[in-house]
């Protein structure tokens, strides 16, 4: 087993290259058998094996940089630098990491989770690096459905500007999450060039290295070939290169599983002083015939339904099932609803709705800001947009709900799936500060439901009955209702709902912390104590029968899945007084681990909410 021998880039430096093939087949052979285990990201790291396994063959890291963008792709990387051993405990508490981070491994250039942001790390790496003298070199590894992303052509504007030696590796497998949707898309098809190209472009760049003075003569030959080039291409219609019309050195399409050409032409451009783009073709989930024929459906995998790090999963429909039946429902007696999702199709649950009606559905790719902004123009013409988004990832576009929906008070839904805490993938994907940010944002209604039943009721309310921006946040979890709770019976009309209105110690739950506060008031009701409950429902605005509910009350506790700095409990206690006690996500906790674990840790569970409420009493006493 060449896998075992394996424990940093020197080890793959020192094998025999014919060992290279085989030491690919043991990598897939471990990566299937642990992530289906685990749970994790499949298919996009069987397809950087021969990709990865050439980085750390011709590169010298970690004195050379490498970035992953995104870095869900990373784990071949981790094989290879010493964590093999610990994918047993991949995406855990206090296990390892799903995505790079410079605290785990020195081989972790940056950290990654949200996408695009390789090229952007890389330009700061290689213009420090250009001020220190420092000849090492800087790679990325970017796939093609991070390429859909604005940031990365403003980092790509100041590469080209500046000549900054960044070696970009564009790993394009046709694959976003869903099939990688727009123009770049379709471009990045097009591309193609001979490898006798490629061979006679070597050649030049290497005689250019080596003298100098050659370079004018070549580059006046090629100007001239240029111009004569543009000139003919001109006449046959053909366009050129975008890399190349930006002075990157453009090297592809090259088969990315075929180490020999991935060796040679890593070789080829290493130390060439300038950008360089390697566009590699791969297959998503390669080798691994579930995850080729479905590679949409093998991007992120669960670990097997038994259990995730000790947490018994139960079945039931997700919020983002309820999601995406509502909006289908809504699609058929709302004919100006449009439904728009930034790459996250299948995650958001919009994929039905997207196949029965394609006229009025947007997959914009990984463009979150354009998605805001994109909504905000479809309002202005009588649409009612729906945007679906992962509440950590429309962090990306806070000034486009400012700058555009904000200030116009433009009627657009945001459905923000995963909102509250995240399991797996750590703290670049935590659904933490919604509340905290969309607050800000000027006449922008927010609903927090607590069960499947009032998501449903709140979205038809959103499309039909709000006239201004409306978000909607739920979490990554099966929508259970509640036994006694009847979203049915108390319309939507600005208010909270006092489930149980006796007691001397009120809860005030934020959506599905009222799961929680009846477990809570089932246990202290058992010790003595008389609990209410309010579902607050309306996170904003807030209106006068809620502080009129709360100054009933000599203590209140409200329980919300967020940030306490700018969110709603700490505007309650501001304004109903300190009786209101906020117990919520004090710090910006960078765990990996399951949703019960992450609730533990930040003192969201009916245990540790007790102990606070019955430490508090005491001491009030
Ligand atoms: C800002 C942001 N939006 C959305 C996502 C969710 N996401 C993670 S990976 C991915 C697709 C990336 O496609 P690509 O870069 O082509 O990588 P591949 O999986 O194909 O290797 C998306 C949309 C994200 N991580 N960050
Ligand atoms: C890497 C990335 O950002 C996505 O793959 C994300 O992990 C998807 O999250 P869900 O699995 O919750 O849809
Ligand atoms: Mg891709």
């Amino acid at each position: 087993m060449l896998l075992e021998n394996i424990h940093s880039p020197e080890d793959v430096k020192a094998l025999p290259l014919k060992d290279l093939e085989k030491l690919s087949s043991e990598i897939r052979e471990f990566l299937i058998e642990t992530v289906s285990k685990t749970g994790g990201h499949l298919a996009s790291n069987l397809g950087v094996v021969e990709l990865t396994l050439a980085l750390h063959r011709i590169f010298d890291l970690p004195r050379d940089t490498l970035i992953w963008d995104v870095g869900h792709q990373c784990y071949v990387h981790k094989m290879l630098t010493g964590r093999r051993e610990r994918f047993s405990v991949l995406r855990q508490k206090g296990g390892l990491k799903g995505f790079p981070d410079p605290k785990e491994s020195i081989y972790d250039a940056a950290h990654a989770g949200h996408s695009s942001t390789s090229l952007s790390i890389a330009a700061g790496i290689a213009r420090a690096k250009r001020l220190d003298g420092d000849t090492s070199e800087t790679i990325v590894v970017i796939g093609d459905g991070a390429f859909t992303a604005g940031m990365v052509y403003e980092a790509l504007n100041q590469i080209a500007y500046e000549s900054l030696p960044v070696i970009i590796i564009l790993n394009d497998n046709g694959m976003s999450i869903s099939q990688n949707v727009g123009g770049i898309a379709a471009y990045f098809e097009k591309l193609f060039y001979t490898s006798a190209y490629f061979r006679v472009k070597k050649i030049v760049e290497r005689i250019k290295r080596r003298w100098k003075w050659t370079g004018w003569i070549i580059g006046f030959l090629y100007h001239a070939k240029e111009w004569l080039r543009r000139g003919v291409w001109k006449l046959l219609g053909k366009k050129r290169n975008f890399f190349e019309d930006l002075d990157i050195c453009y090297y592809g399409p090259l088969d990315g599983h075929n180490l020999k050409l991935l060796l040679k032409t890593m070789e080829g451009v290493k130390g060439l002083d300038k950008p360089v783009l390697l566009h590699v073709r791969t297959v998503k989930g390669k080798d691994h015939t579930p995850s080729e024929e479905n590679p949409e459906r093998y991007h992120g995998i669960s670990a097997p339904k038994a259990c995730i790090a000790g947490e018994i999963i139960t079945e039931g429909k997700s919020f983002s099932e309820v999601f995406g039946e509502t909006m289908v429902h809504l699609a058929a007696c709302e004919p100006r609803l449009f439904a728009i999702t930034a790459a996250m199709e299948s995650g958001t649950g919009l994929s039905q709705f997207a196949s029965l009606y394609p006229e009025r559905f947007a997959d914009v790719g990984i463009a979150e800001q354009h998605a805001v902004t994109f909504a905000f123009g479809l309002s202005l013409r009588g649409y009612i947009p729906v945007v679906a988004i992962y509440s950590t990832f429309l962090q990306r576009g806070f000034d486009q709900l400012v700058h555009d929906i904000g200030i116009s008070g433009a009627h657009v839904v945001f459905a923000l799936d995963r909102a509250g805490l995240v399991p797996g993938d750590g703290e670049t994907h935590q659904g933490i500060f919604d509340i905290a940010y969309l607050s800000m944002i000027p006449g922008m209604t927010i609903l927090a439901p607590a069960t499947g039943k009032e998501l449903q009721l709140m979205l038809e309310y959103a499309v039909r009955n709000v006239k201004g921006p409306v978000a909607i946040r739920y979490p990554k979890e099966v929508a259970h209702e509640i036994n006694g709770y009847d979203p049915n019976n108390y319309p939507l009309d600005g208010n909270p709902v006092l489930c149980k209105e006796k007691g001397e110690i009120l809860l005030v739950a934020v959506g599905t912390m009222l799961h929680t506060a009846f477990e809570v008031a089932r246990e202290l009701e058992s010790r003595g104590k008389s609990i209410a409950i309010l579902n607050l429902r309306f996170v904003k605005p807030i209106n006068t029968i809620a502080y009129e509910i709360l100054s009933r009350f000599e203590k209140v506790y409200v329980l919300e899945e967020g940030i306490i700095r700018g969110g709603v409990g700490e505007y309650l206690r501001a304004k109903a007084g300190d009786h209101v006690q906020v117990i919520g996500v004090e710090d910006f906790y960078p765990e990996v681990g399951s949703r019960g674990e992450l609730l533990e840790v930040v003192g969201l569970t009916k245990e540790k909410i007790i102990a606070i409420i019955e430490k508090e009493e005491r001491r009030v006493v």
